[in-house]
């Protein structure tokens, strides 16, 4: 038998899966945290990476790795291969002046042409500029860029050697530098945001292998959203993920093209496209809620379930970290609504997930307005663990909800490309043991639910 590893480094946590490589059996697993903040030093994600492996059981009979993560990190390396600063993360908003620069130089439209999407903080090229103007002295050193998981696959490659640094479609489109269209970089935009031409890794196709240490094989990786369309065989199914990020995305035979900014128009990690939306507030919303009630996930789960669909009038607006779609760097959450005869605890945990779900389900709404068939979701990332949102997201998003089964979907991701570069076939394995049938959830649509939360949430558009 032999055995495949995937990695997904996330803004919380590394895990890692080994699994077989012919059946997808899972064999083992292990996953270790990361820090807070969305600012931190790779070493960190290394240090996780290498703690995971180990929970896992190590590389022992391992032929393949690949590695997703988050998208986005701003990793800057200097000629040496040195980290020049901590990665500003996709979930930090400190660059939002600069994207709106960067707009306002070229204009949405020509974003949206040349490189798929319009920039708002999280893309990397937002935050090249940001560095550009505030650390002017270490942009000027700074000889490559690259992302999470590139810079984990060449340290795993034992590499120090910056031309060595390798990765794929998915993660290199959401750049901001990088046409997936034509799959080439756009130097030029990288110029314009940092100043200077630096090393970018080679973009490598779905399963060109790199040698690592003892043969080990390492596949291109991918951005975690890609790698969890992969893990699911999601073909052109509607996928939400609740981790971090709220993300919404569809594989598509047809790039994206939406200059209001909605719609990123990212590249899949097997040659077709990924149109995406992403809001910055998604579990940690409940996690919030959670503390603030002093009780732990699950009797927060037993809470918004114990209270009426809609929460007795109670709406919460989740932009806790600032909100990224709509694009309003600077808003903080409120509750509307509340009254004498709503004030309990059961409704403010309800109003949390159903804030969370309609502030997800505006991603839904403009995916459909891209050509997505949204007819059925599928569920995934770290807050699809609660019964209750698995319960209330189809009173919420008006479409049944397929819930794949326990397990780690972009690691698994991550597994199968490893196993594909192992094959050396035209397409992914199969695996039949990954892709059982899932769970579905269905409810009625709450009434009014997601009008009362629009309007509550434009109340920031027209402040
Ligand atoms: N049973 C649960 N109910 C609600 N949230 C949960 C539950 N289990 C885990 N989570 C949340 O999921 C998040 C981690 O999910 P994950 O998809 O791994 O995030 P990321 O990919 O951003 O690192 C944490 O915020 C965690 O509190
Ligand atoms: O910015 C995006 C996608 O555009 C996020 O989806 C990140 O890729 C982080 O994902 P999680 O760690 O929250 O799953």
């Amino acid at each position: 038998m032999g055995l495949v590893a995937g990695v997904d480094s996330s803004t919380q946590s590394c895990k890692v899966v080994v699994r077989d490589s012919e059946t997808g059996a899972l064999v083992r697993a292990g996953r270790a945290d990361h820090p807070d903040g969305t600012e931190v030093a790779p070493e960190h994600w290394w240090t996780a990476l290498r703690t995971a492996l180990d929970d896992a059981g190590g590389l022992d009979g391992v032929d393949a790795v690949s590695v997703a993560g988050q998208q986005h990190g701003m990793v800057c390396l200097d000629e040496d291969g040195e980290v020049v600063r901590p990665a500003l993360l996709w979930n930090d908003t400190r660059s939002a002046q600069a994207a709106a620069d960067l707009v306002a130089e070229l204009g949405a439209e020509y974003w949206s042409e040349a490189v798929g999407l319009v920039p708002v903080a999280s893309f990397t090229v937002a935050k090249l500029r940001w560095f550009a103007e505030h650390e002017p002295e270490n942009a000027a050193r700074t000889a490559a860029v690259c992302l999470p998981h590139d810079w984990l696959t060449w340290k795993l490659s034992g590499s120090t050697d910056l031309g060595d640094l390798v990765t794929d479609r998915s993660d290199a489109s959401g750049t901001g530098y990088f046409d997936g269209r034509t799959g080439t970089y756009r130097r030029d935009l990288l110029v314009r945001a940092l100043g200077h031409d630096v090393l970018l890794p080679d973009v490598a196709g779905p399963t060109r292998a790199v040698r690592g240490p003892g043969g080990l094989l390492l596949g291109p990786g991918a951005g975690d959203n890609a790698a969890a369309s992969l893990g699911l065989d999601a073909a052109e199914d509607v996928v939400v993920s609740l981790g971090t990020s709220g993300t919404v995305f569809a594989r598509s035979e047809q790039p994206a093209d939406d200059p209001s900014g909605l719609v990123a128009g990212f590249s899949d990690a097997t040659g077709a496209f990924l149109p995406l939306v992403c809001t910055l507030n998604a579990a940690r919303v409940l996690d919030a809620t959670a503390a603030m009630l002093g009780v732990d996930l699950a009797e927060l789960s037993a809470l918004a379930l114990a209270a009426r669909p809609g929460a007795g009038g109670l709406t919460l607006v989740p932009y806790l970290e600032g909100e990224r779609t709509p694009n309003l760097p600077d808003a903080t959450g409120a509750v509307h609504g509340l009254t004498l005869a709503n004030a309990t605890r059961e409704n403010f945990a309800r109003a949390a997930v159903e804030g969370m779900l309609c502030g997800t389900a505006v991603g839904l709404d403009a995916l459909a307005a891209q050509g997505a068939r949204v007819t059925a979701v599928r569920l995934i990332g770290g807050a699809a663990q609660s019964e209750a949102v698995r319960r209330i997201a189809p009173a919420v998003f008006g479409v049944p909800v397929l819930l794949p089964g326990p397990g780690e979907r972009v690691a698994d991701g991550a597994a199968r490309q490893a196993a594909w570069v192992l094959s050396g076939s035209a397409a992914p394995p199969r695996w039949d043991a990954l892709f059982g049938a899932p769970e579905r959830s269905e409810a009625p649509q709450v009434p009014g639910l997601r009008e009362r939360y629009a309007e509550a949430a434009t109340r920031y558009l027209t402040r």
